[in-house]
């Protein structure tokens, strides 16, 4: 059997279980590519104290640019995150004609468009399974398995850290700190983790599957992006008591002649499957014309769990070695835009929303906030107005609407939060109806 060789850069979570599982399952793994695959080179910041790993790998070493110039390694595996010096070595290895792996779903968001455009040039492929949802093929689903859709809507939980934190503050009552903190040791979050709980990190991911969704290059700079930093526990509760869980959710889909692209905490209802995954798990809904609606469910982060997804692509990229770039699957509707939508505004977007708003305990109080959803169009789907607490004088209205413009609602907060009898700024979370 032949082999082939493989150069990876960055030996952490990720790294650090494609070589462990690469080694484990090695036999499997070679009989299913076909030819052998060997780890030949291995760089880190601190090879001094990967000592597990030796026996596991070619060598160890600390500079990247030895992979880019082993003319004996085929595979450039980037598992280091960043944008630099990842963006680096993923251009040089493309520039010395070698395919790449990737995990960095951040480089993708921010310079997929130079990488990809480099490496059509070179006739190499990119693949970047794990830069979404870890272990789930979604990548491969979507732009394989579903090729004959025209899709609608793309929808999920695709950060693992922020669904861990919500399960944990949901279900164990514990901080938002203690809950992030557990999510670091186990290896789910971000280098910088406020990627994780602001959403930036679902934005890049959701942004990537926009762009095989819908056609087009990769929208990141233009997605309405909320975290989870400033989401209460009040708010879990109230949503519980309404029978909806707070999910972030990635959402992508199709309105009028444009898309929408946002992620944002969202109240699912409770009877849908997505409400009911829990702890690092992603699910993502894709609805296509002709499939219907699609769920993929299972690990969105982890070391193994990611490390599967990247050695998948190795193996894609071991069986296609030798082959045509014309015959390999394109990477994204990239460039060659498959149709002509762009993203719309976040104003010009439609949900269904849910509002707190502080209000004084004193006579007419719900008539005047009523009277500004009227006058803005904007109908009322259900409404608590909680009971004062005696001597404060002051309560909560808690109310859902029917469907609305982002716009009307924007400027109907603006208009309540003006009022006297209204205390401090509205909470605001939208919902999404799923399936
Ligand atoms: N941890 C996870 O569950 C997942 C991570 N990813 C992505 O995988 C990539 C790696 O993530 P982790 O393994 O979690 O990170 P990590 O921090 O555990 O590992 C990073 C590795 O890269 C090396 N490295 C970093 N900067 C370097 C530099 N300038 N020069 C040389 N070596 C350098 C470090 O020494 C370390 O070995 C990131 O792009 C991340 O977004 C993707 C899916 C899941
Ligand atoms: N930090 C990310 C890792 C996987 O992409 C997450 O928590 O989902
Ligand atoms: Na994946």
């Amino acid at each position: 059997m032949d082999s082939v060789k493989i150069g990876l850069a960055g030996a952490g979570t990720v790294g650090g279980g494609v070589c462990r599982v690469l080694n484990r399952n090695q036999e499997q793994i070679s009989a299913r590519a076909g030819a052998r695959i060997e780890v030949k080179y291995v760089t880190c910041r601190h090879p001094e104290n990967r000592s597990d790993l030796v026996p596991l790998v070619g060598s160890l070493g600390i500079d990247w640019h030895e992979i880019v110039e082993d003319p004996e390694i085929a595979i450039a595996v980037e598992a280091m995150g960043g944008i630099e010096p990842a963006r680096s070595f993923i251009l040089a290895a493309i520039d010395a004609g070698k395919h790449v792996v990737t995990a960095n779903k951040a480089l993708l968001a921010q310079h997929g468009d130079e990488i990809f455009d480099a490496a059509a040039k070179k006739g190499v492929i990119v693949a970047f399974e794990a830069s979404v949802a870890g272990g789930i093929p979604i990548i491969k689903a979507m732009r394989e398995s579903l090729v004959a859709n025209r899709i609608q809507s793309v929808v999920g939980i695709i950060n693992g850290t922020s669904n861990f934190i919500l399960t944990s503050m949901r279900k164990e009552k514990i901080s938002f700190a203690e809950a992030l903190s557990k999510a670091q040791k186990l290896g789910y979050a971000e280098a910088d983790p406020s990627f994780d709980i602001d959403g930036i990190d679902a934005a890049h991911k959701i942004s990537i599957l926009s762009s095989i969704a819908f056609g087009g290059p990769i929208s990141f700079d233009k997605a309405y992006i909320e975290g989870i930093r400033d989401l209460q526990n009040v708010d879990i509760e109230f949503a519980d008591q309404l029978g909806y869980r707070v999910k972030l959710l990635g959402i992508t889909k199709r309105r009028g002649t444009g898309i929408e692209l946002r992620v944002h905490p969202t109240l699912v209802p409770e009877r849908r499957l997505l409400a009911h995954v829990g702890g690092v798990t992603n699910a993502v809904e894709v609805k296509g014309d002709a499939v219907g609606s699609t769920l993929y469910y299972g690990p969105g982060a982890g070391s193994e769990p990611t490390a599967s997804a990247m050695i998948a692509d190795i193996v894609d990229v071991v069986r296609m070695i030798g082959v045509s770039s014309n015959h390999q699957v394109p990477v994204l509707g990239y460039k060659r835009k498959i149709e002509n939508v762009d993203v719309l505004p976040m104003g010009e977007t439609v949900c269904s929303y849910y509002l707190r708003i502080g209000v004084t305990d004193s006579p007419g109080t719900l008539a005047d906030v009523s009277r500004v959803f009227a006058d803005m169009g904007i109908s009322i789907e259900s409404l608590i107005q909680k009971e004062a607490v005696a001597g404060q004088g002051s309560t909560s209205i808690v109310l859902m609407t029917h469907t609305a413009w982002e716009a009307a609602v924007q400027e109907a907060i603006r208009r309540i939060e003006a009022l006297d009898c209204v205390t401090g700024k509205i909470v605001l979370l939208r919902k999404e109806e799923l399936n």
